[in-house]
């Protein structure tokens, strides 16, 4: 794959956090237009890695190029305003506003809801039903999965060329976990690159094109993700279980 095919690359990350060496060179590639998995047991460092993407933890060492650039210096909003948005594991929703007034937060410029693109609004409600439905409704009162849908739907209020989301089915029940993976089809199909940190291999698998295995700080496996899939001893030794 050419350089001009990779959004986001990653060589020889190092990260810590105070006096902790957590990630001890960690390479990744995000290709544009595909949906990349970044799996690995608990620890591992999958969280730590897109927080220091995301200039929220600085690399210590190591290049991270967004399309073909050197970012890990930039302040985080500098690196949101590249095109990357990023959905915590927590989703930092805030409770007391209403789900309205949190995607108003993300959209630039917007004071009122008809400053919201009115398209892109419409296809947000499409993606994520929830998101209209409760459109009034303090977001404190909403269930964990559809917090997650407005924390995806903040994260797309405004166009984005990469997606990232930590653990996105934690906590939901199947069905909603099948409205998530059609809403990041659906995005793909749209044209946003995606990176999703996942413990869920069902979900890994229906959405991944590629994979990334982290553990121990380090990055232990790239490939494809149906060859890690069609793959139960490699799973095994991976991530120690099975799909
Ligand atoms: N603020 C912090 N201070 C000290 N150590 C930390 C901090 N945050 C994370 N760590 C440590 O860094 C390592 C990697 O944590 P990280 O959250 O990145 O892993 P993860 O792969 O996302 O795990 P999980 O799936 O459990 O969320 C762990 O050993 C963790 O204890």
């Amino acid at each position: 794959m050419s350089a001009a095919d990779l959004l986001l690359e990653l060589r020889g990350v190092h990260t810590h956090i105070g006096a902790y060496h957590i990630l001890h060179g960690v390479d990744l590639a995000v290709p544009r237009g595909q949906v990349t998995l970044l799996l690995g047991r608990n620890g591992a460092g999958k969280t730590t890695l897109l927080r220091t993407i995301m200039g929220l933890w600085r690399a210590s060492q190591g290049s991270v190029q967004w399309q073909g650039r050197d970012i890990a210096r930039l302040a985080t909003p500098q690196i949101a305003q590249l095109g990357i948005a990023y959905v915590p594991e927590n989703m930092g929703v805030f409770a007391d506003l209403t789900v309205q007034e949190n995607l108003l937060l993300a959209a630039r410029g917007a004071r009122n809801a008809q400053q919201i693109d009115g398209a892109r609004l419409a296809w947000i409600f499409q993606l994520f039903p929830a998101v209209e439905k409760f459109w009034h409704h303090p977001a404190g009162k909403l269930s964990g999965g559809q917090k997650q849908m407005v924390a995806v739907a903040r994260a797309i209020v405004e166009p984005r060329d990469l997606l990232i989301v930590d653990e996105p089915s934690k906590g939901l029940a199947p069905s909603i976990i099948n409205n998530m993976i059609d809403a990041f089809a659906q995005l793909k199909a749209g044209g946003v690159t995606i990176l999703l940190v996942e413990q869920n291999l069902n979900f890994a698998q229906r959405l991944g094109d590629g994979v990334a295995v982290m553990d121990n700080g380090r990055t232990v496996h790239t490939g494809s993700m149906a060859e890690l899939a069609g793959d139960a001893a490699l799973q095994r030794s991976l991530l120690g279980l099975t799909l």
